[in-house]
Formats: structure tokens, C-alpha cells, sequence
């Protein structure tokens, strides 16, 4: 489904992203982990079309990505979780996810009645704010969200774009213990069968290892390992990137 091939990032002479051979299957749960600085977001960054790579390339489907930028790769069915700036605090959340099926759906919505498109776009909203958990809270303003609740509004938004691959860089980021157990729940529903795969990089092992079908290990820049929690977990030249950090 996606698929990087020496996929490289260089500052100078430096890469930030080296030679990175990847590849996601439909349905499929591949968690991305490794020491801080190894190169994680920036491999996210490519294969989203944040940056260009110096050197391999991106392939959806078996279509070459690489040249495409971010919105076009969105299209294609590639969705990265937004970041918090672009939730609207002054709007309800409930609003928030409209506009975000408004904007995937945008052209084809000219074809349709006001009111029937109008319709189209609540029931959208309504079922993403379900998925994640959050329709009690559809009238509460964006701004007002604990951390918990904003990162499902992330996912919320990004299901309105209806990806088939999604990118999630540190769901848990800021989330607080107790709330912890319902967002794993909410991420694992994600893939199930609707054929839809995730990539996500997070730091919470115990996280990964509960949700991930696959581990890929990166260490400066380059993939250490890719393979099932268990062989990954076993395998020396990862605990030995580890050494001196917490797995
Ligand atoms: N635009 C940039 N210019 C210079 N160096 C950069 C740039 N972006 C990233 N780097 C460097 O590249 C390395 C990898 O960064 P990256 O953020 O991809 O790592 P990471 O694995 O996501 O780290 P973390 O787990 O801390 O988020 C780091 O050493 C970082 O300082």
C-alpha cells in the first residue's frame, strides 16, 4: 500500500534520513519507534511531502508520491494527524469537524442542494465525533478540550479526509495516565477492517507494543529493525541502541 525505497534526507552531510526501505500493508499496524533525534518525524515529513528527500522515493499503491505535495498526497487517501494549531478553540468541536469534511469533500459538494449537502456534512461530523468517543462533547468550544479529548479531536479530524493510510506522531503526547487506555482503544479501532493502515511513531512502549503488528526501529537515520514486538524486542543491536534510554 505505502512504500519508502532508500528513502534519504541529507542536511549537508549529514542524513537525517538514511536509505529508510519501508513498507505498510492494507490493514496493517506498523509502529515506528527509536532515541530521541533518530529521525523519526523527519521520516514522517517525507513521506507526507512536508520535505523533499534527497535521495529514494515514496510510493502509494505503487504510484510514485515523491513529487507531490502534502495536499496531494492528503487526496490520494495519505492523512497525518493535524497538529493542535489547526483546531479552531473559538468553535465548537462538533464545528471544527465540519469544516474539516467540508474541506476534503469542496468540490464535489457544488453538485449537490444546499440543504441536502448540508446534511451530507453533519452526518460526516457526527459519525467521526462517534468514532472517536467524543459526541457528548460536540458543543463544547475546541479551546476548552483536556489534552485527552483534543488528541481524539485530531483523529476525529483527520477521519474527515477519509485516509486509507493515516500518520500519528505521538498520539499520547500530553495525555494523562487514566486517559491513556480509552485513546488505545480509539487508535486501534482505526485499522480493524476497514482496510485502512497506520503508521505511528510514539514513545510509549507499552503503547506500541499493545497496538502495533510491527515494529520499525530507527537509529540515526537508518532502520534498524523491522519486524513483529517479539523479534524486535529480542533482537541485541536494538537494546544496544537503547542503552542509556528506557524501551
Ligand atoms: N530542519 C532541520 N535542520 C537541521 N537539523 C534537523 C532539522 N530537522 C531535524 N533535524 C535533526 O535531525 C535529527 C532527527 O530529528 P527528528 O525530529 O526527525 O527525530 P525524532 O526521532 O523524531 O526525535 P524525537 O523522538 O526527539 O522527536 C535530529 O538530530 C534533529 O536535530
Amino acid at each position: 500500500m505505502l512504500a519508502t525505497r532508500g528513502l534519504t534526507w541529507r542536511i549537508g552531510e549529514v542524513a537525517i534520513v538514511d536509505s529508510v526501505d519501508l513498507d505498510l500493508a492494507p490493514g496493517e499496524f506498523l509502529g515506528v519507534i527509536g532515541p530521541n533525534g533518530a529521525g523519526k518525524t523527519s521520516l514522517f515529513n517525507l513521506i507526507t511531502g512536508l520535505r523533499r528527500p534527497t535521495e529514494g522515493r515514496v510510493t502509494l499503491d505503487g504510484r510514485d508520491i515523491s513529487a507531490l505535495p502534502p495536499y496531494q498526497r492528503a487526496r490520494l487517501g495519505l492523512g497525518r494527524t493535524f497538529q493542535a494549531s489547526s483546531v479552531f478553540g473559538s468553535l465548537s468541536v462538533r464545528e471544527n469537524v465540519r469544516l474539516a469534511v467540508q474541506a476534503h469533500r469542496g468540490g464535489s459538494m457544488k453538485l449537490w442542494r444546499r440543504a441536502a449537502a448540508d446534511r451530507e456534512v453533519a452526518a460526516a461530523a457526527d459519525a467521526a465525533l462517534h468514532r472517536v468517543g467524543l459526541a457528548h462533547r460536540g458543543d463544547a468550544l475546541a479551546g476548552t478540550l483536556a489534552h485527552g479529548e483534543k488528541r481524539k479531536l485530531e483523529i476525529a479530524l483527520l477521519l474527515a479526509g477519509e485516509p486509507r493510510v493515516m500518520l500519528l506522531d505521538e498520539p499520547m503526547a500530553g495525555v494523562s495516565a487514566e486517559d491513556v487506555p480509552e485513546l488505545v482503544q480509539v487508535i486501534r479501532s482505526l485499522t480493524g477492517d476497514s482496510g485502512r493502515a497506520v503508521l505511528m511513531v510514539e514513545h510509549h512502549m507499552d503503547v506500541i507494543l499493545e497496538l502495533a503488528d510491527r515494529i520499525a526501529v530507527m537509529h540515526h537515520g537508518a532502520l534498524l529493525a523491522c519486524d513483529t514486538p517479539e523479534t524486535v524486542m529480542a533482537n541485541p543491536t536494538v537494546q544496544e541502541a537503547y542503552l542509556g534510554e528506557s524501551l
